[in-house]
């Protein structure tokens, strides 16, 4: 079993501005998704997002964004109490919201860590990215009124509005290797993904092959995975994309710190 914090912080809303950066959870886990699904890894999740996808599986840093205000010292030193770990994955909520991630990317690529960044692709940073595992969003991620977790689409508009930045997404694959991994729901996901790849090629200088391009099913347990997994993994085949797990789903499902 992954060991989750041992650091208990108090979860407070995190709306307010504070010193070092809004931490949701730190863990040790496998990474359940993307080329490097597999490899242990620490997870470092920070809280607050730009946008809110309906199926959002981490409520607590978008919907209703809950953590603590952590100097990067103590993070830093969170990461290296798990001692197997070369990786750290940055996620969140939407990391690179965050000015301060730079910094902790810093210093963990000066500790020699493999850093992963799971990012929505809509704000581009300078910094020590070893794998940008950029996940743009689709017009299916958006939530309207009969989709909205939480209230009646007041999200809608923005979210629909800054989901997808052609120029942020371009110079993030320009500048780092890249993995482009999209949720998909179902087919009709897939004309979009198409095009965004075309655009993607078009305004950048890099070569996006189509092993680069990954389709994840659409949700956060077994039972939802259980309905979309294969219609995913035959649309990968169709299309010739990757196909990628929720390894950490398949092995435990929606459990906290996982
Ligand atoms: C919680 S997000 C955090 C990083 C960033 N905000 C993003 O969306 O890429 C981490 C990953 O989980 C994916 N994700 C979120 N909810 C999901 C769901 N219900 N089913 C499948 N993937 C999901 C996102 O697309 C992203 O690849
Ligand atoms: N095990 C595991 N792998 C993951 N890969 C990306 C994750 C994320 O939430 O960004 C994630 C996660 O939450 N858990
Ligand atoms: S962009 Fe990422 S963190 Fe933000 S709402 Fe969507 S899945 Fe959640
Ligand atoms: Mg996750």
């Amino acid at each position: 079993m992954p060991v989750a914090s041992d650091v208990e912080e108090p979860a407070t809303d995190v709306d307010a501005a504070g010193e070092g950066l809004p931490i949701n959870e730190v863990f040790y886990s496998l990474q359940g998704e993307g080329t490097l699904a597999g490899v242990p890894s620490v997870f470092v999740r920070t809280s607050g997002c730009n946008l809110r996808c309906w199926f959002c599986d981490s409520y607590h840093t978008s919907w209703e964004p809950t953590g603590a205000w952590r100097d990067v010292d103590s993070i830093i030193e969170e990461v290296h109490s798990h001692e197997q770990a070369n990786h750290v994955v940055l996620t969140g909520g939407e990391p690179l919201i965050h000015e301060e991630s730079i910094e902790l990317l810093e210093r963990l690529a000066a500790d020699g860590y493999h850093t992963t960044v799971e990012t929505n692709g809509t704000i581009y940073r300078d910094a020590p990215i070893d794998l940008a595992s950029i996940s743009p969003k689709l017009a299916s991620s958006t939530p309207t009124p009969d989709r909205d977790p939480k209230g009646e689409g007041e999200w809608e508009e923005k979210h629909e509005q800054n989901r997808i930045d052609m120029d942020a997404l371009s110079q993030m694959v320009d500048d780092y290797e890249t993995q482009l991994k999209f949720v998909v729901t179902d087919a009709s996901d897939l004309p979009q993904i198409t095009d965004l790849v075309d655009r993607v090629r078009e305004a950048t200088a890099t070569t996006v092959a189509d092993d680069d391009v990954l389709l994840m099913p659409e949700g956060m347990t077994r039972e939802q995975l259980d309905g979309t997994r294969s219609e995913v993994a035959e649309l990968a085949m169709e299309y010739g994309y990757r196909y990628t797990p929720r390894l950490h789903v398949d092995l435990w499902n929606d459990a906290p710190g996982t």
